[in-house]
C-alpha cells in the first residue's frame, strides 16, 4: 500500500544542540535503512521549511504507524498521510 506523508518538524528551541544533532543522526540513519529496503521510497525536502514530502510503501496501515511511531524525531513532527492507489490512466507498471 501506498501512502504520501507529509512530516513537518519543529524542533523546541531549549532541547540541547548536541541532543538534537544524535536525534537528527539517528533519524538519517532509521530513514535510509527504510529506503534500502524499498519501503520508503521517496523523499522530498519541501523547499524553504524544515518538512519533507514522502512515499512509503507499506504492507497495511498498522505498519505505516509502526514505521512513523518509531521515527527519533516523531515526538517533534507534525504528520500528515493520505492514502494513494494506482491511477487509472498510470504508465507505471509498479504503482499499485
Ligand atoms: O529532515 C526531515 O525532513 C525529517 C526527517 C525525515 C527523514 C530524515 O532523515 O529526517
Amino acid at each position: 500500500m501506498l501512502f504520501h506523508v507529509r512530516m513537518d518538524v519543529n524542533i523546541p528551541r531549549d532541547l540541547p544542540a548536541d541532543e538534537a544533532a544524535e536525534i537528527i543522526a539517528r533519524e538519517k540513519a532509521y530513514s535510509q535503512a527504510l529506503q534500502a529496503s524499498g519501503k520508503w521510497r521517496h523523499i522530498w525536502r519541501i523547499a524553504g521549511e524544515y518538512a519533507n514530502f514522502s512515499i512509503l510503501d507499506v504492507r497495511d496501515n498498522a505498519e505505516l504507524h509502526e514505521i512513523l511511531s518509531g521515527l527519533p524525531l516523531f515526538p517533534f513532527m507534525r504528520i500528515e498521510v493520505t492514502p494513494l492507489l494506482r491511477h487509472p490512466s498510470s504508465i507505471r507498471e509498479d504503482d499499485r
